[in-house]
C-alpha cells in the first residue's frame, strides 16, 4: 500500500467513525451541554481530565472555555487538572498515580459543579478514582468513552452523561473526542449567549 492509499484509509475511517458516531451520541452531546450551560450560568465550573492524548483534550477544551471558542464573550471556568507538574508528580509520589486526578477534585469540586472526564478504554484508574472524588463532592460527570465505556461506566450515577463513541481504535475515539468537545463548547456558548 503507497503512502497516499493509506492516508486515504485512515481519512476514510475516520470519517466512517464520525458518520456512525452522529446519530448515536447527538442526544447524550444535548443533554451534556445542557448540563455545563446550567453549572456555569449557576456559577459553576468545570473541571477536566484524561491521560495521554485525552490529558491534551482536557487542555483543549478548558482553554476554549477560559478563553474562547468562536464568539468574543467573556472566559468561563474550566480548569484543565493536567497542567501543574508540581502538583501531578507530588500526589504520584507521595500517594500513587491513581490518585492525581482525585486529590485535585476533593480540594476544587463542589456541589452542582461538573467533571469531564476522558478515556479512550474507560478504564483509566486514575480517571475513575476523578470519578468517584467529584460524586463524593456533589459534582455530577460528563464521561466521554469508547470501546464497550470500560470499568468507568459502573462508576457513573443516572444523573451522569456519558459519550461513548462505537469504535475500538484509541485514535478514531479520541479524533470522535475532540469533535464531541467543540460541539459542547458550541452549544453551550449558544445556551449562555445566544446566536
Ligand atoms: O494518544 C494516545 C494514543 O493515540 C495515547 O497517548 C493515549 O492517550 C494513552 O495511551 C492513554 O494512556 C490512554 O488512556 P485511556 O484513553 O485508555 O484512558
Ligand atoms: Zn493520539
Amino acid at each position: 500500500m503507497d503512502h497516499h492509499e493509506r492516508i486515504a484509509q485512515q481519512f476514510h475511517e475516520s470519517i466512517r467513525t464520525k458518520q456512525k458516531a452522529l446519530d448515536r451520541l447527538s442526544p447524550g452531546i444535548a443533554a451534556a451541554a445542557a448540563l455545563m450551560a446550567d453549572t456555569l450560568q449557576r456559577e459553576g465550573k468545570i473541571l477536566a481530565c484524561g491521560n495521554g492524548g485525552s490529558a491534551g483534550d482536557a487542555q483543549h477544551f478548558s482553554s476554549e472555555l477560559l478563553n474562547r471558542f468562536e464568539m468574543e464573550r467573556p472566559g468561563l471556568p474550566g480548569l484543565a487538572l493536567t497542567t501543574d507538574s508540581s502538583t501531578l508528580t507530588s500526589i504520584a509520589n507521595d500517594y500513587a498515580f491513581r490518585e492525581v486526578f482525585a486529590r485535585q477534585v476533593r480540594a476544587l469540586a463542589h456541589d452542582g459543579d461538573v467533571l469531564l472526564a476522558i478515556s479512550t478504554s474507560g478504564n483509566s484508574e486514575n480517571v475513575i478514582a476523578a470519578i468517584d472524588a467529584a460524586h463524593e463532592r456533589g459534582a455530577r460527570i460528563v464521561a466521554l468513552t469508547g470501546h464497550d465505556g470500560g470499568a468507568m461506566a459502573a462508576h457513573l450515577s443516572e444523573n451522569d452523561v456519558e459519550i461513548r463513541v462505537p469504535a475500538q481504535i484509541t485514535a478514531r475515539i479520541q479524533e470522535v473526542h475532540l469533535l464531541v468537545i467543540h460541539c459542547l463548547c458550541d452549544l453551550i456558548d449558544r445556551q449562555l449567549f445566544g446566536g
